[in-house]
């Protein structure tokens, strides 16, 4: 198998990118993405992007997990991507669309370097986020029973699925050991990605995620998004806040449209070629 990638990151969330844009097989690499993303005998990456072409809008973005899964949508993947495509002379617009499996998304490369992503709207209702046992219901500050321990949920889906939990101490969270059991909570069935969230204040949230298809990640885009929603839901911020990761701090807004807005950076850090 041999291809051309660059690798980049976004808050410490890093992505092989594969230019697909002329249609080129993709199966294989597909098919290799736990290898690829192997952090001993690959690449090293949370995941693996496709740039592709649509029939709906100017590119397709198709996201693989480290272990291989597909999931609809990525933040922090997105606002590489947006960077990625410009550099490869793909468009020469700074604002531009994306199809991916949460719908159509807009990045816009901001004159600083970091891009701003119109992230369409949040999903409330518990059967379409999914979460099973609240209909059409949303599922705020609702019990979670998990290993033996009841936690307080609130859940949101960005196109993918989100459970936020609020902490007192971000610190005390052992991620390692019930991010995993949060992922596979027979009440998710389509898994799930877990953000655990001290707030500082009514601007200001710290964030660790365990992110569904790939454990423990510095950042999420999508999450960070799904905590915003959560802290308004909850009343504990405004509708603009920062979202503090391992890796770095995004900029979050609900707007009174409905959508989500998420501005930060992205980095391209080397390009190279798989062959082997
Ligand atoms: N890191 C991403 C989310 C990637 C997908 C996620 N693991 C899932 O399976 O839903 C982000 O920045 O949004």
């Amino acid at each position: 198998m041999e291809f051309n990638f660059s690798k980049w990151q976004a808050c410490g969330n890093d992505f092989v990118l594969v230019n697909a844009f002329n249609n080129e097989d993709i199966s294989e690499i597909i098919a290799n993405a736990e290898k690829i993303c192997d952090r001993h005998f690959g690449v090293g990456a949370d995941g693996v992007i496709f740039i592709l072409p649509s029939k709906v809008a100017d590119f397709r973005m198709q996201i693989i997990n480290s272990d291989g899964s597909e999931a609809e949508m990525c933040g922090n993947g997105i606002r590489c991507f947006a960077k990625c495509v410009k550099e490869a002379n793909l468009t020469d617009k700074n604002k531009f669309t994306v199809e991916t499996g949460a719908g159509i998304i807009v990045p816009e490369i901001m004159e600083d370097g970091t891009v701003h992503v119109d992230m369409g709207e949040p999903i409330l209702e518990g059967d379409k986020i999914p979460v099973s046992g609240f209909g059409n219901n949303q599922v705020v500050n609702e019990d979670i029973t998990v290993d033996s321990q009841t936690y307080k949920m609130t859940c949101v889906s960005m196109g993918n699925p989100h459970c936020i939990v609020f902490v007192d101490d971000i610190n005390s969270v052992e991620l390692e050991k019930i991010g995993p059991k949060f992922e596979t909570n027979p009440v998710f069935p389509k898994k799930t990605n877990t953000e655990f969230v001290e707030v500082k204040n009514d601007k200001y949230v710290r964030m660790r995620v365990w992110e569904r298809g790939a454990g423990i990640t510095w950042a999420c885009g999508t999450g960070s998004c799904a905590t915003l929603v959560a802290c308004v839901l909850n009343k504990r911020t405004q509708r603009t806040a920062q979202i503090e990761l391992d890796g770095g701090i995004l900029t979050i807004q609900w707007a009174d449209n409905n959508r989500i807005y998420m501005t930060g950076p992205a980095t391209k850090v080397f390009t190279a070629t798989w062959a082997d």
